[in-house]
This record gives C-alpha cells, structure tokens and sequence, in this order.
C-alpha cells in the first residue's frame, strides 16, 4: 500500500531575507506557483506567496502547515513569477521582496482580492446654462467632456477641482455619478479622427522601421529629436499592432507632469487606457491591478513599478524617456524599470520600444551589439524646425540675480512678440547657500555634510537631503553680523528676479515646492496651454516632455554643475538634461531659441552641444566610457554600507573586498561617498567592475551567501546595487 507523504510548498515572505519557508499543505488543499497563502509565521499569521510545491520532505523536520490559500487562483500568473525570479536574481535582491512588489498594497497586507466600487462621474447632455460667475464648474464640466468614458472622482480631485463644483453641476443636473465607467465599444466620434495628424513622411517611415518583420522578441530604440512626434508613432504602432484582446504597457517617467500624455492616449483608446502611478490610492491600485491580472485588453500608462505587474496577455511595451534616471529604483529593490521591460518582452515574446531624443549610453551600446534596433526620427513634427541653441559667456558680465543682459533682452524680445519663454534653473528654493560676509559661515545641516538650501516663501533653511528644516535668520548665527547673504540661485530668486524685470508679465514658478498641491501643475499647464505671454521658471520638472507650443525662448541660468563633476555618468546627464530643456523651444510654427549661460563657453562638451547632433555627441562619450573601462563596456555593481561610524562602514566593506579578488574584476575602494554624512548616518561605497556581467553576478551571489551567514557588524546596513546610476 502506499503510504502518503505530505506535500510540502516553499514559500515566499515579504521580508528582506535571502531565503525561503518550507511548510505541509494540508490534503484538501491544492497549491500553485504565485498563489497566496495565508502562514504562521513566529507567533503571527502572516501572507505568504507560493514559489515551489511538491518539494521532497527532509527527514527529521517538522514542518507547520499552511492555514489557508487567500484565492484558489495564483495571484502572480507563472510569467510574473519567473520575471521577478530573473530580477532577483540580477538585481541580488531578496525573493520574497521581488515578489511582493508585484501584489498592490492591499494585498501586501493580506485583504481580500476584492474590488471596491469606484465612484465615476460623466457629463449628461442637458443645456442648462452655467452663472456667468460659474468659471470652475464651467472649467471642469469642459475637463469632463473631454475625458472619455468619464473620470473617476478621485482623478477629478487630483485635476484641481472639488466635491462642491461637482454637486453643483449634478444639481444642475449637467453630470452624474455612475457606478462605472462608460463602455468603450461604441466607433470613435468622427470629430476626434478628424483631429488625429496624418504622420509625417518621416514618422511613417520611423513607424514602418518599428514594425517587426518577424512575430515575437524585439527590441528597437526609437532616437526621434525633441518634437519629433514620438508619442503619435507610439498611437500609430500600438493602433495597428494591437489585437482587440491584448495589452499593452506604456512606461514614462512621471505621468504628473504631464497629464497631456494621458489625454493623448485617451482620445485614440477610450477608457482602454488606465493608469498606474505612486499619487493612486489603495482602492485604486487594486482596482487596476485586478484589470491587469484578470488578463482585460488594457493599456497601461504608468511609473517605473506598472512593469511588475501581473499582466497575461501583455503583446507590446514601450518606455518613453527611455534615459530618463527616474526608471531606477533607488533604494530597497534597485531595478531599473527600463532594462526590465526589455528582459519582460524577452519573456513575453513581444516587441518593445525605448524612446528617446537623448538615449541613454546603455542603449547605443546595445545598437552598436546588434541587440538593438535604431530607427531614428530626425525631424520636427509639423512645420516645426530644431531651436538655435548659443552659448552665453557669463565671466565678466554683471549679472543680475543670475540673469545676464542679453538673456534678459532675449526673454523682452519674446514676450513682445507675444510669444512664452522658460528660464532652466537646477535648483529648488531661493538660494544654495547662506553666507555671512564678515565671518564667512554658512549653514550647514546638523545631520548631513551639506548646507542647507534658503527658501525665502516659507523662511525656512531646508536640508535637500534628508526631511532637515529650521527658520531661516537675519543675522549671522554666528557673529550676529547682518552682513549675512544669499549665495547662488534658487528658482526662488529668479522668479523674484523676472517678475520685478517684468512687472506686467505673469511668472510661473514649476519645482517640487510649487506643484505639491494637488492639482497645481494641472492649473499651470493650463496657463501656459492658453498661450498668452508669460515666463516659465523651473527645474528638471520642466524638461520632461511638455509640448508648449508658444514657447520660443529657453535661458538656462547656469550650465556648470555637471561638466567638472566626480560622477562618471555627470556629462551625459548634463547633455540630456540640456538637450531635453532646449527641445521645449520652437515646438510650434515659431522658430526657438535658447541661450545657455557658461563660465565655460570654450567647454568642448558645450561646445559640440551647439550642433544640437545627439548622435555624434553620444558617440563621443561612448568612446570616453570606452577608454575608461566603464559601463555599458562594463558591468558595474557598488557594495553601499551605512552606520553610525565611518569605521564600521568602511570596515564591513573591507571585509568584502578581500572576497571579491576575482580574474577580470577590479574593485575600487572602500571609500567614503560623496556626501560622507546622510541623515546621521556614515555611508561608504565599494565599487565592482567587470568585464563580465555573468561572473559578477554569480560573484554577487557568492558575496551574499557568505555575508548573510558571516552577520556583519551590529548596527552596520550593507546593500548591493546593480548597474548604478549614481556612484558618487
Ligand atoms: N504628423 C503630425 N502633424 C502635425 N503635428 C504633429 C504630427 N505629429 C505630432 N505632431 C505634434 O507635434 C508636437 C510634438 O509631438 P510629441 O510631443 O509627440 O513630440 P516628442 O517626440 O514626444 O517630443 P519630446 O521628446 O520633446 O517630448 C505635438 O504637439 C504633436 O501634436
Ligand atoms: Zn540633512
């Protein structure tokens, strides 16, 4: 007679833990791979998720059984589970965390796979008048009409307007509520084709180039020049690619910012289109996430994480802003979300697109191996042409809160001629530094080796590195002198500076300060979408694919801070970046100008900016990274460390770099970091380059098997990261 031997599963935690749990499944209990289960775990019950069952029992051991499975379908289909077992794997992060990562927080903590509903508003067709005091309601009953389908009421919040303006419409029985959004199925409006362009013979052959002439994998980088139209070649592609039951994943770096993307999307798909970004809140997220994993013909729009998700019918993929650094997790689970969606297509077997005006290194590197396809797209979009891009000598102009003459002539030139300009500064708040000019102190933050920004607004001295604030003072802290000043610019200070030049001119602030109110950027974009004259003042929140088109002016304060910097990425960062603010201009029928203000105007990398030629600038920095023996011609990895000494950071590192002497692998450090001191912690790094990236990684594996069972110092956190973006 055979006798039953119980059937044991391993099991997954949400836990930084390098490993697995074994536990019985009871007979009646049927198990898959990605299912979630419900374990005790200590003395707590705690959400597990299957990763093997049918594992041989190991005599001697008594295992506890598993409670109970939470659905009896696998939360993650077998493909989600294998992506993140890769990624795992390459980014050596703990399984159970990967895992985790992919499940919305609700069922993170263990709820229910259950949808709540959602409150959804459509506009009716009834031609009651508004007051003519009525501006918002009028203003969101257009936003509504616009929108098809209808719009949840919490995207309606996060678009500005309130509860009160919606009841007031309802009364006027000009929206309802409903209890879902508007089916889809009907043709699309005559009106709405009609306003889609016709692509550009350019963009048809970039299109035509994009289309694979075998099913399954591809990987093609789509180079198109700022205002090339990339996003209606996207439209074009996913329309003529994507069968009615199929999804689709679009990636962007920030969808924020640019709500118009969306809007884009909406008016070719509908309500196909849903969202996936960190301002959803929990009811949201699982709402969506159950779309995905329940395998509807969705396309996803969506942040770094939206290539976790459960899709099962995933058939293309595409990551807009395919270099922008913000696809990189930057602590816990460090993936790049860019590298993952190739590795997913991979998976998949399915076509995906990088898009780009300024393509990462990485990317022409992968061209240049055959991996990549390059379709380039190296014309403006309508009747637009490329801005004129000069450099400004600022080292013995008097300058004028960081603004010379001629910028200022620029920007008076442009507004009387009724047209928009944007001023590019990289800093936040008023100034960088606080200075007294008798005893020469400046503030520095208590807890980090940095000083503290001055941000006049709300008279705070604030630490950009960690949550650091205190109010800001008149006088020298230190000798009580008065002579205590600002040093260098904030966007602060040149706002202050453009609306005193130009008092009649409404200026615009864009920074993380002043768009933190929800719905503030939506009103800022529709300020400057109306056209009138005004001035743009921002940071990097400015540079990220706002199409504007009576934009034709674009000053930035100061170019310097990435051409002497110690980070080996610094100079193509500081190209894109430029590039990237610098395509803003001229994207309508006006020609664009744009004046970069330099101490350093004989810069060769300035200089060769001029020719706007991505290209050859981009060839030009590969052949540097070559000479240097650095990424992509290598494989990087950095042992970070942090404690509350410097010693025991730079200890524990040293007790790796005795385990990494390796042929073909150089390690270079320890070394304290950049900013040594953060939030009170001493941080140290240890950088790992190799010339073979399957070596390093089995290395890394290695390494943490070892370390996890060596416990390094008390107190002392270590974490590995995997293709760095930053390594100062
Ligand atoms: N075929 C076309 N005819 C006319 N206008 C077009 C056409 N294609 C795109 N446009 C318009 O050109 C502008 C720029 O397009 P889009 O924003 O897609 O550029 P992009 O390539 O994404 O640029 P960036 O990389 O700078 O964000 C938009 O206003 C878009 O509506
Ligand atoms: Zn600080």
């Amino acid at each position: 007679m055979e006798h039953s031997v119980p059937l044991i599963a391993r099991i997954a935690l949400n836990r930084p833990l390098r490993r697995l749990f074994d536990y019985t499944v009871p007979e009646d209990l049927k198990l898959v791979p990605g299912q979630r289960v419900k374990i005790p775990f200590g003395r707590q019950q705690a959400t597990g998720l299957v990763v093997q069952t049918g594992v041989e029992p190991l005599p001697g051991i008594n295992l506890k059984p598993v409670y109970a499975a939470m659905e009896d379908w696998p939360a993650l289909p077998e493909e989600t589970v294998s992506l993140l077992s890769w990624a795992s794997d390459y980014y050596q992060h703990p399984l159970g965390e990967c895992l985790f990562t992919a499940l919305p927080p609700a069922l993170r903590r263990g709820r229910k796979a259950e949808e709540k509903s959602v409150e959804w508003w459509v506009a009716c067709d009834h031609d009651e008048p508004l007051p003519a005091n009525a501006h918002r309601q009028k203003a969101l009953l257009e936003w509504l009409n616009q929108q098809r389908g209808g719009a949840a009421a919490s995207d309606i919040i996060r678009a500005g307007f309130t509860r009160a303006q919606l009841k007031a419409l309802s009364d006027r029985q000009l929206a309802k509520a409903v209890s879902a959004p508007v089916s889809d199925s009907e043709p699309e409006a005559p009106e709405l084709l009609e306003r889609r362009p016709t692509l550009s013979t350019a963009q048809e052959a970039a299109a035509e180039a994009l289309t694979s002439p075998r099913k399954g994998f591809s990987a093609s980088l789509l180079y198109g020049i700022t205002g090339s139209g990339k996003t209606e070649i996207y439209l074009h592609y996913l329309k003529q690619h994507l069968g009615p039951s199929d999804q689709a994943l679009v990636l962007v770096p920030e969808i924020n910012l640019t709500p118009q993307t969306v809007a884009r999307f909406r008016h070719y798909f509908g309500t196909r289109i849903v969202v996936w970004h960190s301002a959803l809140n929990d009811g949201e997220r699982l709402t969506t996430w159950l779309k995905i994993r329940e395998g509807e013909p969705v396309i996803l729009i969506g942040t770094r994480s939206a290539v976790l998700l459960p899709f099962t019918r995933l058939r293309a993929i595409i990551v807009d802003e395919e270099h922008d650094s913000s696809y990189k997790q930057g602590e816990g689970f460090r993936y790049s979300g860019r590298d993952v969606a190739v590795y997913r297509a991979h998976l998949n077997r399915c076509p995906v697109i990088l898009g780009s005006a300024t393509p990462s290194l990485e990317s022409f590197y992968n061209v240049e191996q055959g991996k990549y396809r390059l379709v380039k797209l190296e014309e403006r979009a309508g009747n637009a042409t490329p801005p004129v891009i000069s450099l400004l000598d600022i080292r013995s102009r008097p300058l004028e809160g960081g603004l010379s003459r001629p910028a200022l002539k620029a920007i008076d030139q442009a507004l009387s001629k009724g047209e928009q300009a944007l001023v590019f500064v990289n800093r936040r708040g008023f100034a960088p530094v606080m200075m007294c000019f008798d005893c020469g102190h400046m503030i520095e933050c208590p807890r980090c080796d940095t000083r503290l920004t001055y941000h006049r607004r709300d008279r705070a001295m604030r630490c950009h590195h960690c949550d650091y604030q205190t109010a800001a003072t008149e006088h020298c802290p230190k000798c009580q002198s008065d002579a205590f000043k600002p040093v260098g610019q904030g966007t602060e200070r040149t706002e202050d500076v453009l609306a005193s030049a130009f008092p009649t001119t409404p200026v615009v602030r864009v920074d993380r300060d002043s768009t933190q109110r929800k719905g503030s950027i939506q009103s800022i974009l529709n300020q400057v979408n109306s056209g009138k004259p005004c001035i743009l003042v921002g940071t990097q929140m400015l540079a990220k694919g706002h199409d504007f088109p009576n934009v034709t002016l674009v000053v930035v304060v100061n170019a310097d801070g990435g051409l002497f910097s110690v980070d080996f990425r610094a100079p193509e960062q500081l190209i894109q970046t430029l590039l990237q603010v610098s395509g803003r201009a001229g994207r309508g029928t006006k020609q664009g100008k744009v004046l970069i203000q330099t101490c350093h105007s004989d810069h060769p990398l300035l200089k060769t900016l001029c020719d706007g030629h991505y290209l050859d600038i981009a060839g030009q920095l590969l052949s540097e990274r070559e000479e240097g023996q650095l990424p992509p011609f290598r494989a990087m990895a950095i042992f970070r460390a942090e404690a509350d000494t410097m010693e025991k950071s730079l200890q524990v590192l040293d007790a790796i770099k005795p385990l990494t002497n390796f042929p073909g692998i150089e390690a270079w450090g320890p070394l304290p970091a950049l900013i040594a001191r953060r939030a009170d912690k001493y941080r140290a790094q240890l950088i790992l380059n190799a010339r073979n990236r399957k070596r390093l990684n089995s290395l890394l594996t290695g390494i943490c098997q070892e370390l996890d069972q060596r416990k390094p110092g008390s107190g002392v956190k270590w974490m590995i990261d995997v293709d760095p973006q930053e390594t100062g």
